[in-house]
């Protein structure tokens, strides 16, 4: 049997459990598989081919991928449509000519939302050990000093407690601070000591209708086959309702007005109404006067709590917070595995640690010290079985994992000639397409003046300074 190998290929490719694409030079989709067409909710892959990757992932690796022309590994990247991906991405190179790049990505969305879970209740045990809740806090005196304030009052309010919207970016810290909140209100007995905590990703619903049922509950005969389930508000009474990433409940914004209006509430499909006593903190990483009704904004603004993003706090306390996640390690490693780890960092891993930029803030942060820890430290199972000794542990530039700090450090270590180069090429792309020359010519050009560069990365650069002049008009 004679066989057509591109089929093959694009069979084999087609049945692979990760997404493939790749992108020329200009970021333009030459080829997408299956995979990453439905990751995508594109039709299929040959609606995407010549579209820009951006159409479909909006943060794609291979953008840094084909402006640096360097290898990305492991990077973990979560796109404007909240799916989170393990992609690696590489520069492809056509008979020794750069033509673009190529990443295999595997969604990790369930996966990341069970690892929050986990953190959650990490989380729970740490504020249940604590005399006082607040103090587990890093910047509890500086720059969330507000913040807790503002938590406390809303829980401690004479009137009674009210109910409060937590603002910030992802990993800053919302649903530590709902959670001490909750405890905080257990402590000062405002609620009782078996009150419960409903936490609610409204984001995980795969529609409203869906969120409404579960959230407010369902009568029986609602709709054909509908049963009587209490909603998770009414698994909230008397205790606290954590509404996270509540910006995407949108359609059922007046069933929340009227339950923090008149305290009460009514399943779907239901007609009669119950009482119900719960303090509701909704958080979200959105500005939620744009995206709540004016009316159900106003109701929880009094109380709104705005936890800034880790690039506005001091260094002092990252600092402090290097020491938490290092002392945390150094638990884990006595308890799991009975080894007494002494870790400590050289100047340059800290200055590179403290410095860098953490999209994904404090979240990200400890991931990239646990990483930096672990890629420096010895396995298990290659010391000694009886080994009582203090193991030391010293961190170095070479074991921060450089895909987990995002693009900004591998700019900080490109060499500085290379930038110079670059800025050079820059400026010349510039002036030659200012005397009308297209990218072939220019790339001719600058051939004959000692610079080769693919008349592709001209065109992209065009794209990229044109984008560049742009944003700063
Ligand atoms: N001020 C702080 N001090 C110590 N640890 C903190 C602080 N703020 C956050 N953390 C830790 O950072 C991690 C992320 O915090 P958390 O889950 O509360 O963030 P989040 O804002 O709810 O994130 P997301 O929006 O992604 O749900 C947790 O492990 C938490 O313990």
């Amino acid at each position: 049997m004679q066989i057509d190998k591109t089929e093959l290929y694009t069979i084999i490719l087609d049945n692979l459990p990760e997404g493939v694409n790749v992108v020329n030079a200009e970021g333009y989709l030459v080829y997408a598989n299956k995979t990453s067409a439905k990751y995508a909710c594109a039709s299929s892959p040959a609606e995407m081919i010549g579209k820009h990757i951006t159409q479909y992932y909006s943060r794609a690796a291979l953008l840094e991928v084909i402006s640096t022309q360097k290898s990305m590994r492991d990077v973990k990247i979560t796109h404007a449509n909240g799916r989170t991906f393990i992609t690696n991405a590489f520069p492809v190179y056509f008979h020794e000519t750069f033509f673009g790049g190529v990443a295999t990505f595997r969604d990790i969305t369930e996966i990341e939302e069970l690892s929050n879970r986990l953190e959650s209740l990490e989380i729970e045990l740490i504020l249940s050990q604590v005399s006082d809740i607040f103090d587990v806090f890093i910047g509890k005196s500086y720059s969330l000093r507000g913040v807790i304030d503002k938590a406390q009052r809303s829980i401690a309010a004479i009137g009674g407690p009210r109910h409060s919207i937590i603002l910030g970016e992802t990993g800053t810290g919302k649903t530590m601070l709902a959670k001490a909140m909750y405890y905080f209100a257990k402590k000062i007995k405002v609620i009782k000591p078996d009150a419960p905590f409903i936490e609610v990703n409204c984001a995980q619903f795969i529609n409203s209708d869906i969120a409404a049922m579960e959230v407010f509950g369902t009568e029986k005969g609602a709709y054909t086959g509908s049963i009587d389930k209490p909603g998770l508000v009414e698994l909230a009474d008397k205790g606290v309702l954590f509404l996270d990433e509540a910006h995407t409940l949108v359609q059922h914004q007046t069933m929340l007005l009227k339950l923090i209006e008149s305290g009460m509430s009514r399943r779907v499909g239901g007609r009669t109404e119950r009482e119900l006593d719960l303090i509701i903190i909704a958080a979200s990483s959105k500005d939620l006067k744009k995206e709540f009704l004016p009316e159900l904004y106003q109701r929880l603004a009094q109380y709104q709590i705005d936890i800034p993003p880790l690039r506005d706090r001091s260094n002092e306390e990252r600092e402090s917070l290097l020491n938490l996640f290092v002392s945390q390690y150094m638990l884990r490693a006595k308890e799991r595995n009975s080894i007494e780890l002494q870790v400590s960092f050289t100047g340059q891993a800290k200055e590179i640690i403290l410095g860098a930029k953490y999209e994904r803030n404090i979240r990200q942060f400890r991931d990239v010290v646990f990483a930096s820890i672990d890629a420096a430290a010895p396995l298990v199972g290659s010391l000694p079985e009886d080994d009582k000794e203090v193991i030391r542990v010293l961190v170095q530039a070479i074991h921060i994992p450089m895909t987990m700090v995002e693009s900004n450090l591998w700019q900080q270590q490109s060499t500085k000639v290379d930038r110079d180069i670059d800025d050079i090429i820059d400026a010349k792309i510039i002036s030659l397409h200012k005397t009308g020359l297209g990218p072939r010519k220019i790339a001719a050009e600058l051939q004959k003046q000692g610079y080769h560069i693919e008349y592709y990365r001209v065109a992209y650069k065009l794209t990229k300074l044109k984008k560049e002049s742009v944003s700063s008009n």
